[in-house]
């Protein structure tokens, strides 16, 4: 099952133009710089903005093609923006009943209880709008979107207007959606944090084009790519707890090729979780360096290196097992250790965020 899209569309001064073929399931991040046109092509998907040339087929359906044009009412899709626009007059209640009143009763895939229980709003139900913080009302606007019983969801940004706290609070219900419902999600964001913790497909654009569209763990590790990244270059692995050591509140977590000790999150041994690893935070030695405070130290073997975004730094591709890392270090370090691909090394990895 897959999403095909393509558009092209011209405004003044910016043109889109891509062509993609996305995963029918799981999350995918449309990822990239502001005005790169992530709105454009989630409102071309949608039908809110029409391509001078599109094709868009949603597991099987024709959404637009040549001449066929679904106009927006008409498509089952759940649209959910930055702000929640929900009606100020009505209850929780009553605004989740109108989204719901749209489709035939014959053609609801999604329970008005199950919808409400997923993004924790139950006790919200006969409150109006404006009593709610702006984390909940957007709760509201993902079970509205649901309970219209989508074949995919549009999300845009639907975090940004949170402060730090709230999106943190936020997130486990994205990941509960994620998790129980098979409805497709494209989400447009630009925060790194939200692609490491939600993604599993990434759209990586810029002015206007798909520079990178791939599984989240093989994108985040080109070289290529982490440019664009800076700060936030890195690579998002999938780990399973696998003991706890609760004297010194750390866990250790496995993924394929290897293992990490990491700040212990409270998951039970067995949950399934993320890690991210920044390329800032690994450096790299010929052999197993002892006497120091990094407690994450693992052979690796080199794979390709490239320059930065600065011409100081340099960016080393590495192979744990199958599982890839990126090292950042000065081009200096990397000629002086003599790093090419093949090169058998250790890594000492500085910090390991836990995510989910
Ligand atoms: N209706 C329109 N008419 C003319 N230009 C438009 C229109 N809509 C968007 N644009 C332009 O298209 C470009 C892409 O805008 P878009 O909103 O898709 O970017 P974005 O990646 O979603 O940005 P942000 O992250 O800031 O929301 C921008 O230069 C914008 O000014």
């Amino acid at each position: 099952m897959t999403i095909q899209a393509k558009f092209e569309l011209a405004y003044p001064g910016f043109s889109l133009d891509v062509d993609l073929e996305l995963p029918g399931h799981g999350v995918t991040a449309l990822f990239g710089p502001s005005g790169c046109g992530k709105t454009t092509l989630l409102r071309c998907m949608a039908g809110l903005s029409r391509a001078q040339s599109g094709r868009l087929i949603v597991n099987g359906d024709a959404w637009q093609d040549g001449a066929t044009f679904v106009p927006v009412h008409q498509r089952p899709l759940g649209y959910v923006f930055q702000e929640a626009n929900l009606f100020a007059h009505l209850s929780i209640r009553r605004n989740l009943q109108y989204g719901q009143s749209r489709i035939d009763e014959a053609a609801r895939r999604v329970e008005f209880d199950r919808a409400i229980e997923l993004l924790g709003i139950v006790h919200l139900l006969e409150r109006k709008p404006a009593g709610l913080s702006g984390g909940e009302r957007q709760r509201v606007a993902i079970a509205r979107a649901l309970l219209t019983s989508p074949r995919l969801l549009l999300m845009d940004e639907p975090l940004a207007a949170l402060d730090l706290a709230r999106k943190n609070e936020f997130m486990p219900y994205l990941e509960r959606l994620h998790g129980e419902l098979d409805i497709p999600v494209i989400y447009v964001t630009h925060a790194p944090d939200e692609v490491a913790r939600l993604a599993d497909h990434i759209v990586v654009m810029d002015a206007g084009r798909a520079i990178a569209s791939g599984p989240l763990t093989e994108t985040l590790a080109r070289l290529d790519l982490p440019i664009r990244l800076g700060e936030d270059a890195g690579v998002v692995l999938d780990a399973v707890v696998a003991e706890r050591d609760a004297a010194w509140h750390l866990a250790r977590v496995t993924f394929a090729g290897g293992s990490l000790w990491v700040r212990d999150g409270g998951q039970a041994i067995g949950a399934a979780v993320r890690i991210r690893i920044l390329a800032r935070d690994v450096s790299i030695a010929l052999e197993k360096v002892t006497g120091t405070s990094i407690q994450n130290c693992l052979p690796a073997t080199v794979g390709e290196l490239a320059n930065d975004s600065h011409p100081a730094l340099s960016l080393t591709r590495l192979a744990i097992g199958p599982s890839p890392l990126l090292a950042r270090l000065t081009r200096r370090s990397a000629v002086e250790l003599g790093l090419a691909p093949g090169k058998p090394v250790w890594v000492q990895i500085k910090a390991v965020a836990l995510i989910g």
